[in-house]
């Protein structure tokens, strides 16, 4: 179809959406994000910044721009930042980049960002953002988790055990909320909420004219 309205595989011209993951750590959020990456080809990670240290297989500018304190502390006073805020004794930030053209665009943006994060990107444009909470299907789950993991000493483990209890306590400000039990079960969610996300009417953008066609 030569219409202006359509996107080439037949669908209409659409406003793309900011889809926020959070979960207390070891919930499965890294891994769900992945596996909608591989799985859907419309939608880009935003790669976060941050002062943590890259963990065995963390690809720099891939998973996260691990940076120096004082690079951080530079990309503050410049600017760079949508949001940005401390998370187990490292900071972590959300680079402007490019996003809000892609949105105009129809590009849709992945998040894995804490609460802070969210509240922050929920603030700053409603109308894009789409937030989903990961629950573990219990604490006793979440300890095996991060056990099996093998990224973090117990120290850290236990500094995360310790923060869970008061992330989970922030489910209230999301849009959906998954228990990941088991993980190819929750991810067709994942999938689904974005699939269902991306119909909304107001993000339709090529409806009016497309509708207009429709009635002659
Ligand atoms: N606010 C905010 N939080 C972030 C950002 N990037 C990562 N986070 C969060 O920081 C926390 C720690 O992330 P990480 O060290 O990778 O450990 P993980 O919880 O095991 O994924 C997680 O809750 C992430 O969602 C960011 O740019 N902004
Ligand atoms: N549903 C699940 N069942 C069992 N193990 C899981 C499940 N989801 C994730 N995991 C594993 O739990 C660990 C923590 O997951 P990860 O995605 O790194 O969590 P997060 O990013 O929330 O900290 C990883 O080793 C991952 O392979």
């Amino acid at each position: 179809m030569g219409d202006s309205s359509h996107t080439s595989d037949d669908r209409l011209h659409r406003r793309g959406l900011m889809f926020i993951l959070s979960s207390p750590s070891g919930a499965g959020k890294t891994t769900l994000s992945r596996m909608l990456l591989a799985r859907d080809s419309e939608i880009k990670l935003s790669v976060s910044a941050t002062t943590r240290p890259p963990r065995p297989g963390e690809v720099d500018g891939v998973h996260y721009h691990f940076v120096s304190p004082q690079e951080f502390d530079r990309m503050v006073e410049e600017d760079d930042f949508y949001e940005w805020a401390h998370v187990f004794g490292h900071r972590y930030g959300t680079p402007k980049g490019k996003i809000r053209a892609g949105l105009k665009d129809g590009k849709d943006v992945l998040f894995d960002i804490d609460w802070q994060g969210t509240q922050q990107l929920y603030q700053k444009d409603q109308q894009d953002v789409v937030r989903v909470f990961i629950l573990p299907p219990s604490l006793e789950e979440l300890h095996r988790r991060l056990t099996g993991r093998a990224t973090d000493s117990a120290e850290v483990i236990a500094a995360r055990m310790e923060r869970a209890r008061a992330e989970i306590s922030h489910w209230d400000g999301y849009d959906y909320v998954i228990i990941n039990d088991n993980v190819d079960v929750c991810f067709e969610k994942v999938h689904a909420i974005l699939e269902a996300e991306r119909m909304k009417r107001q993000r339709q953008t090529g409806l009016i004219p497309f509708v207009r066609g429709l009635m002659g």
